[in-house]
C-alpha cells in the first residue's frame, strides 16, 4: 500500500491485485473500488478502466485491453478449513507498519510545537481577525451545542474539533447525505486549508481557527479525516482487514490524533509521547470497529458491509448472507465469525489503556468513561446471542451509571510506565 505524501489519496485505491491470464506478466490491476459485485479496476499500465464481476466463491474478471480483447479468468478465494480458522490481526498496528505508513509519529512530532497563542497574545489575536472575544465565545458555543455529549474542561476547544468533525460527519451520515458529493467534500477540504491559513468562513469555522493558534494541530489528521469521508461516498465494501483499517483511521482514529494535544498529557506522565498517540490511535479504531459490529443490520440495509469480504468468506460466509440478514445469529458460522471480530475490537481498547491513563488529570475520566461505555457494546452484542443483523446492541442507563465510578477508579490510578 502506498500513501501519498499529502494524505492518503491514493491508499484506497492502490491495492494491486495481479490477475491471471495470458495478459499476466504485462498487466497489474489495481482495485479501485470494494464493491463486490461490479468492481472497477485500472489497469497500472495502460490506465483503462474495466468491469469486474464476482460471485459467492468465484471471482471472474472481464477486463479490457487495448490490444488483447476481453479475457475471462477465474481466481478461487482461498477457503480456509474449519479447523485452522484464524483470523490474524493485531500485528498489523503492533509493528508499526501502518504507523509508518499514516506518519503518526510526524504527527506526534508537529503537534508537540509550542502553540502560537499564549493569554497574554489572546486580545491581539481578537483584533487582528476583527472578531471580538464575545464573537468567538458565541462561536464556540455553537460548537458545544453541535457536540453536547463530549465533556471536556478546555475552554472549548475539543468542541470546536468535534463541531468541525460532526459536520463532516453529518456530509455522509446527516440528512443531505446524497448530495454529497466528491466536489463537495472538495470544496470542503478547500475550507479546511482556509481554516488552517486563518481565513475562517463561518462562526464555527472562526472557533476552530482560534484553537489552532491555541494548540498546535496538524492538518494532516483533518485531510485524512475528509478522506474517510470520500470513502463512505464510494466505496461499500471492504476486502480485508488492512482496508477496514484505513477506513477506520480516516473516520475515526483521526480524531483520537487530533485530541492529544487539546487533552494534553498528565504532568507526571513518563509514557513515551509516541505511545500516547498509538494509544489515541487504537482507541478510534476501536470505537470505530464497535460502531460497525453493533450496526451490521443497519448498513446492511443501506447495503453497505463494513466487514472485511476476505475474513467472511474465511468463515464461509458472503455477503449476501450479511445484506439479506437471512444467516441468524444460532449459525454457528455467524457467531464463530462475531467472535473474532470482537475479539480483534477487544484488543484494541486494551491497547489504548494504557494511554488514557497517561493524559491530563481533566480528560482521563472522560476518556476512561468512553473506552468502558463503547467496550460494553461489545459485550451485549455478545448478550444479544451475536444478533447484530436483526438487533442493535445497546448499554441500558442502569448499566452505564455503574460504569462511572469503575471508569473514574480506573483513570485514577493511572500506570506510569515508559
Ligand atoms: C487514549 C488516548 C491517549 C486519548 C484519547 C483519544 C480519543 C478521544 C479517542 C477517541 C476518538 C473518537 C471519539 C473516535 C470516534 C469514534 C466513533 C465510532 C464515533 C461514532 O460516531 P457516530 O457515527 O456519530 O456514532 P453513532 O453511529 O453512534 O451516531
Amino acid at each position: 500500500m502506498s500513501i501519498s505524501e499529502s494524505g492518503i489519496r491514493i491508499a484506497c485505491g492502490a491495492k494491486q491485485q495481479e490477475i491471471k491470464g495470458k495478459w499476466k506478466k504485462r498487466h497489474m490491476v489495481s482495485r479501485q473500488s470494494g464493491i463486490s459485485r461490479k468492481c472497477q479496476y485500472q489497469c497500472s499500465v495502460c490506465s483503462k478502466d474495466s468491469k469486474t464481476q464476482r460471485s459467492r466463491q468465484t471471482m471472474s474478471y472481464s477486463v479490457a485491453l487495448p490490444t488483447i480483447s476481453p479475457i475471462k479468468c477465474t481466481t478461487q478465494l482461498p477457503l480456509i478449513p474449519a479447523k485452522s480458522r484464524v483470523v490474524k490481526f493485531p500485528e498489523l498496528c503492533k509493528d508499526g507498519v501502518l504507523f509508518t505508513q499514516l506518519q503518526v509519529r510526524e504527527i506526534a512530532k508537529s503537534q508537540s510545537r509550542p502553540c502560537r497563542l499564549g493569554l497574554e497574545e489572546e486580545d491581539e489575536y481578537c483584533s487582528r481577525m476583527e472578531f471580538g472575544s464575545a464573537f468567538l465565545a458565541d462561536s464556540y458555543d455553537r460548537c458545544r451545542r453541535i457536540c453536547a455529549e463530549i465533556p471536556a474542561d478546555d475552554g472549548g476547544a475539543q468542541e470546536s474539533n468535534m463541531g468541525d468533525l460532526r459536520r463532516t460527519d453529518e456530509l455522509v451520515d446527516g440528512p443531505n447525505a446524497k448530495h454529497t458529493t466528491a466536489d463537495v467534500l472538495d470544496r470542503w477540504e478547500e475550507r479546511l486549508e482556509d481554516i488552517f491559513s486563518g481565513r475562517p468562513f463561518d462562526m464555527l469555522d472562526a472557533a476552530l481557527a482560534h484553537t489552532l493558534q491555541k494548540f498546535p494541530l496538524d492538518i494532516k489528521p483533518f485531510r485524512d479525516m475528509i478522506e474517510g469521508m470520500r470513502m463512505d461516498t464510494r466505496k461499500f465494501r471492504y476486502l480485508n482487514f488492512e482496508e477496514l483499517y484505513l477506513y477506520c483511521y480516516c473516520v475515526a482514529g483521526t480524531v483520537g490524533l487530533m485530541s492529544v494535544p487539546v487533552m494534553g498529557m498528565g504532568a507526571h506522565s513518563l509514557a513515551s509521547l509516541q505511545r500516547i498517540y498509538n494509544a489515541a490511535l487504537n482507541l478510534g479504531i476501536a470505537n470505530q470497529l464497535t460502531n460497525i459490529l453493533r450496526d451490521v443490520g443497519e448498513d446492511a440495509e443501506r447495503g453497505r458491509v463494513y466487514l472485511p469480504q476476505e475474513e467472511l468468506a474465511q468463515f464461509g460466509l458472503c455477503d449476501d448472507d450479511v445484506l439479506s440478514r437471512k444467516v441468524v445469529s444460532a449459525d454457528e458460522r455467524w457467531k464463530e465469525f462475531m467472535k473474532a471480530q470482537i475479539r480483534r475490537a477487544r484488543f484494541y481498547f486494551n491497547e489504548a489503556e494504557e494511554g488514557a491513563s497517561q493524559l491530563d488529570k481533566a480528560s482521563r475520566w472522560p476518556v476512561w468513561s468512553s473506552l468502558m461505555l463503547y467496550r460494553q457494546i461489545l459485550d451485549e452484542i455478545e448478550n444479544n446471542g451475536f444478533d447484530n443483523l436483526t438487533r442493535r446492541a445497546y448499554v441500558s442507563r442502569g448499566k452505564k451509571l455503574l460504569m462511572l465510578p469503575l471508569a473514574y477508579t480506573r483513570s485514577a490510578t493511572a500506570n506510569i510506565s515508559n
